[in-house]
């Protein structure tokens, strides 16, 4: 068994769920790779200065690292991209947050992120989507962009249960396929890879549960559920099915014309909320010429992963995209752009995503004066046009700041 290497530190209290959030909570944090170690410390120092202006010294994050990806292999040992010392901190203190991390393409390690969310049980991501006034985009009007993305995290093709070609194990899964369930269809089957796309009745519900629930918390006007039905039936197809059941099951939603789309009654507001669902393809073109039609967005891994960086792209890049992995009893904030290796260590890139991860951290913990000042921060820093390389580069008359300096521009205008 490896040596231990978290310092806990000596102040602070752990957070234990279903317990009142401590004033002096340990935060755990993993850097990450590439320009991870450019934003995690720029983030930290952003967030300290806005909840020690938001509460003098009565409430004070105590970070604590944990190591995941490279620098664990440094720490621990060559194999050791996840020690499990860092699955019992992230479950220990709760609450979290992470850096990109490495996966490579093709062979190697299978994504450190995807499996932090299986283990976890980290079934929704979360990534709001909204627009910040003086941001360049290619939209006419992206203030029309108000969107939250809720992305199944744990099954579908993303969950990683696929066989190399030519593999033992592809050959026998498709002569499995083609001797016992009749299967004709595989066009190739000497040099053919397999993946398998699992898609449950609980994974869909528990994920759709959670997008209605917050439309009903947020007073939002629509859930969408994204899917590709029409061609994968079972999986795809079922997603919605069960996304419309459980809305009238659930939330008491009745058909609108005959269905499918349905509506049912915010019961704190009273306004009404419709539950409708639209094909990937179709959904990917009417982001960008009707946004406004689209608030709640509720959709399966993959889905999910390329409409994150597409409804990004529309407000400013990946460089602001932030998002949360939350299951019943954890959480684990992390933008959603990944580790963009070519400027790592540079002082370079947007530290924003992961400020806004951090932001919603805060308000998971009930700090909203904080979160507000960092909301604040981040708006007047982008109005004065201090912004990193990318938005700069679209920007009139912009001021190219440095990562590091980005964050000491939100610090001053907070
Ligand atoms: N959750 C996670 O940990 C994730 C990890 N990954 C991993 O990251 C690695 C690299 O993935 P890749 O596909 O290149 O995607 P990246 O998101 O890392 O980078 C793609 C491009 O996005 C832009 N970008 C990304 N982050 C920022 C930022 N903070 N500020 C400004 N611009 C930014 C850059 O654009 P430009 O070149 O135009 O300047 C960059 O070249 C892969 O191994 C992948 O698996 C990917 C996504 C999520
Ligand atoms: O795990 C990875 O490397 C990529 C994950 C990803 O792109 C995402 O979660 O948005
Ligand atoms: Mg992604």
């Amino acid at each position: 068994m490896s040596a231990s290497h978290i310092k806990v530190p000596a102040e602070g209290q752990k957070i234990v769920a279903g317990q009142p959030i401590p004033n002096h909570p340990i935060i755990p944090y993993i850097e990450g790779d590439g320009i991870g170690v450019d934003i995690t410390p720029v983030m930290i120092k952003v967030i300290d200065a806005a909840v020690r202006k938001a509460y003098g010294g009565e409430k004070k994050i105590h970070w604590m690292e944990v190591y995941a990806g490279e620098k664990s292999t440094r720490i621990y040992g060559p194999d050791e991209w996840l020690p499990k010392e860092t699955f019992d901190a992230l479950k220990e203190f709760a609450v979290a947050i992470k850096g990109p991390m490495t996966t490579p393409v093709g062979g190697g390690i299978r994504s450190l992120n995807v499996a932090l969310r299986q283990e976890l049980d980290l079934y929704q991501c979360v990534r709001p989507v909204r627009y910040f006034n003086g941001v360049p985009s290619p939209l006419k009007d992206p203030s029309k962009v108000d969107m939250v993305i809720f992305r199944e995290n744990t099954e579908d093709i993303y969950a990683g249960i696929e066989w190399e070609p030519m593999s033992d194990g592809a050959k026998k899964v498709i002569a499995f396929l083609q001797n016992e369930m009749g299967v004709k269809k595989i066009r190739f089957p000497e040099t053919s890879g397999i993946g398998i796309k699992p898609v449950s009745k609980e994974g869909t519900e528990r994920l759709v549960r959670a997008a209605m629930q917050y439309a009903i918390d947020n007073d939002r006007a629509s859930v969408t559920l994204v899917h590709k039905g029409n061609i994968m039936k079972f999986t795809e197809g079922a997603f919605r099915d069960f996304g419309y059941a459980l809305a009238k099951n659930e939330f008491g939603a009745v058909e609108l014309d005959g269905g499918p789309w349905c509506k049912f009654t915010n019961p704190k507001s009273g306004k009404e909320i419709i539950v409708k669902d639209v094909i990937a393809d179709a959904f990917l073109q009417q982001i960008l010429l009707r946004p406004a039609e689209y608030d709640v967005i509720a959709t399966l891994n993959l889905n999910g992963d390329y409409v994150s960086d597409a409804l990004a792209a529309q407000v400013g890049g990946i460089g602001i995209a932030p998002g949360a992995n939350i299951s019943d009893q954890y959480a684990v904030f992390e933008a959603t752009h990944g580790t963009a290796p070519k400027y790592a260590g540079l002082d370079k890139v947007n530290p924003g995503s992961l400020i806004l991860s951090a932001e919603m951290m805060l308000r998971h913990l009930g700090w909203t004066e904080a979160a507000d000042l960092v909301i604040k921060g981040m708006e007047a820093a982008i109005a004065d046009k201090q912004v990193t390389y990318d938005f700069a580069r679209l920007m009139e008359g912009a001021d190219e700041v440095s990562c590091s300096e980005f964050g000491d521009a939100m610090i001053a205008r907070m």
